[in-house]
């Protein structure tokens, strides 16, 4: 059954991301006030019972204005600087805010390092659930002074898509410059059309986003149609709507028509499948034949060896690989049980034979099922 506007609006467990185009002021560090208005909204709405967690992009454009910069500097290592002395306005203004309202600000701080290894993305599910639990809010961000170039989010959609898996909320918002997602790009084309509602995961909508973003933001709106279908694999249903809308969170709880709602259209998956499909970066790839590539996709299979042509790329025990169909189409991620270099010896062979291959069987299957998730 669908989840009303009014529902979703009620719904307990809230991601509310705020991104840089609609935070910074015109480049110029933080916009104060319209700063203070979301806080004293998410207060409100935190303590009417909602559960929330912020993701608040900002901490470059204000650490750019706190040392004179006036142009964003390209050098990462400029970058990192300014977002570690941004962050520190960042967190200030949202917890002298919080504060007003006798609520906790609590700053998370995360890399993709941190939600790739297994325990320390569960410590820090454990964590913010306990903040949660505290009436806090957590106010996270990418730890941009750490995160290397290879493997940082970069946009804080996909941050904030992770939360969501993360925490399974029931609902991210994620608070932009325009009103949702249009039809065409809003800023070039003017008789651009809001689409009101979608389904998380159709591909057509990626087609209606320009591959240009905002001056001040990361991603563009195709970072945050990829957040949705993230999102989606929790369950959680993601709200695209303008922040200087005027009281734009608490016309969401009420229900109101407002922005580009997209709907998860899948079953959720289980929790440690989430981990698994939001592992950003895969160490190698193994192609299938179609025998193996159908029996995945269509019946949740494990992956046996005797199914697998060719063994790419470098990765050892228990790191996530992408398996490809014969046309090199993605059928599925998951933690392989084999090393590369056994995986290439194995390849093609019957479990029979995989003894007086390798000398030992750990497992049966390259990759077990649940350990496997179909994309
Ligand atoms: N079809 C579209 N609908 C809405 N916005 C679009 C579309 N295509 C591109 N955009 C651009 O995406 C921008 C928002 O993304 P971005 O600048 O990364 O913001 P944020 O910092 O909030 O993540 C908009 O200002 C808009 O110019
Ligand atoms: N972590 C960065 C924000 C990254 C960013 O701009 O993301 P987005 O708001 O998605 O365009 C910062 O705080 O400046």
């Amino acid at each position: 059954m669908t989840v009303t506007r009014e529902a979703l609006g009620k719904s307990r467990r809230w991601v509310v991301k705020i991104g840089s185009a609609l935070i910074t002021n015109d480049g110029q560090g933080l916009d104060m006030q319209a700063l203070a208005g979301w806080a004293d909204q998410l207060a409100r709405l935190s303590r009417a019972g909602h559960e929330i967690i912020l993701v608040s992009s900002g901490a470059v454009a204000e650490g750019m204005t706190r040392l004179g910069w006036s142009e964003r500097p390209s050098a990462l290592y400029e970058l990192q600087a300014a977002a570690a002395v941004g962050q520190m306005g960042l967190v200030q203004a949202y917890e002298s805010h919080f504060q007003k309202h006798g609520l906790h600000a609590a700053q998370v701080l995360l890399t993709h390092d941190d939600l790739a290894d297994r325990r320390r993305y569960l410590n820090a599910r454990s964590t913010l659930r306990t903040l949660l639990r505290m009436h806090a809010i957590p106010v996270v961000n990418e730890n941009d002074t750490v995160a290397t170039e290879e493997i940082r989010f970069g946009d804080n959609d996909t941050l904030a898509a992770l939360v969501c898996n993360l925490v399974e909320a029931s609902l991210l918002v994620i608070l932009t410059d325009q009103n949702g997602l249009y039809d065409r790009d809003p800023r070039t084309f003017q008789d651009a059309r809001l689409v009101s509602e979608g389904l998380a995961s159709d591909p057509s909508l990626l087609r209606l986003v320009a591959p240009t973003f905002g001056r001040l933001g990361s991603g563009g709106m195709a970072t945050k149609l990829t957040a949705a279908a993230r999102a989606a694999r929790s369950g959680t249903h993601t709200l695209i709507a303008s922040g200087r809308t005027s009281g734009v969170l608490e016309r969401i709880a009420a229900g109101e028509d407002l922005g580009t709602l997209l709907r998860p259209d899948r079953e959720p998956l289980a929790a440690r499948k989430q981990w698994i499909a939001g592992q950003l970066v895969s160490r190698g790839e193994l192609l299938l034949d179609a025998g193996a590539a159908r029996v995945i996709r269509e019946a949740g299979r494990s992956l046996l060896p005797v199914g697998v042509t060719h063994v790419k790329g470098r990765f050892s025990r228990g790191e996530v690989v992408t398996c490809l169909d014969p046309d090199g189409r993605p059928v599925a991620r998951g933690l392989v049980n084999y090393a590369a270099d056994e995986a290439r010896r194995i390849m093609g062979r019957r479990g029979d034979e995989l003894e007086s291959i390798l000398g030992y069987v750990d497992e049966p299957e390259l990759i077990h099922r649940d350990n496997l998730v179909v994309l």
